[in-house]
């Protein structure tokens, strides 16, 4: 691990109409090669800082650096550099597995053979050949997971955004899509990635950042944080001290 891939100081974003910011001044840094989880409770503020930094949504305030440049002037070469699997499925119901491939490929400017032998690599990877001809509104949960990940993954990104990428899906699709990020991290990928599977985040994440109500409460490997927190057993421990009991509904 090295530089930082990315940067972030004092962000914040109030929506518009909102009557409290959903960030208040978020500051943290991710380095080259790392995976950094984004844990909280429902409303915290994941998907708003992840929006944020992914282009989608516009902060209020506060800077964000891509390897150390505003991320302003170079949005289309940033958009080539980055993946995004958002938390809800965005494929096309009606259409294949490979279709939907097809369409986010050439969205990349991937095409032709290249594409297809990449569609048919990923297919084997995540053991979904034999489905490619197959309507996605005839997939299992587990497989538009794993389909929706392919389609933000087939361009090769250096960094990766996941917003809950192994919510409802069985053990044996979140197996096999962990297995499959633990490995495009070793071969480089950064990885920023937000659930409520808190074993699973202390297992994947090199760095986790606690965020509450809009601010990062506590920021560490997970060892780290075990250690700092006074009876803590595992992630799950800390993050019930950090962040209490109350819900937040
Ligand atoms: N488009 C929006 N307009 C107004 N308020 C929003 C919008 N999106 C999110 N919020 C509010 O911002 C706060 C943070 O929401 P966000 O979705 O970022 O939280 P989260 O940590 O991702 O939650 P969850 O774990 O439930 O996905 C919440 O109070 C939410 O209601």
């Amino acid at each position: 691990m090295e530089q930082p891939i990315i940067q972030i100081n004092d962000l914040k974003k109030t929506y518009a109409g909102a009557l409290e910011p959903s960030l208040r001044g978020i500051s943290l840094q991710v380095k080259s090669g790392e995976v950094y989880g984004l844990l909280g409770p429902n409303g915290a503020g994941k998907t708003t800082l992840l929006s944020i930094l992914c282009g989608v949504v516009a902060p209020s305030s506060g800077t964000i650096l891509y390897r150390n440049h505003p991320i302003s002037g170079n949005i289309r070469q940033l958009k080539q550099e980055i993946g995004v699997v958002p938390q809800d499925i965005a494929l096309y119901p009606t259409l294949t597995a490979r279709e939907n491939l097809e369409f986010y490929g050439a969205m990349y400017g991937i095409h032709g053979a290249d594409l297809q032998s990449k569609i048919q690599f990923w297919l084997d990877q995540f053991e979904l050949s034999h489905a490619a001809n197959r309507r996605i509104d005839k997939f299992s949960g587990g497989m538009k997971r794993r389909i929706n990940l392919i389609a933000s993954i087939m361009h090769n990104p250096q960094l990766l955004f996941l917003d809950e990428p192994t919510v409802g899906v069985d053990v044996q699709s979140r197996t096999k899509i962990m297995d499959q990020l633990v490995e495009l991290n070793k071969r480089g990928m950064t990885i920023i990635y937000t659930s409520h599977h808190l074993a699973e985040a202390e297992n994947f994440c090199d760095t986790i950042g606690i965020i509450d109500a809009g601010t990062i409460i506590a920021s560490g490997s997970p060892n780290v944080l075990i250690e700092q927190t006074p009876g803590a057993r595992d992630l799950e421990d800390v993050f019930l001290a950090l962040t209490n009991r109350k819900l937040r509904d």
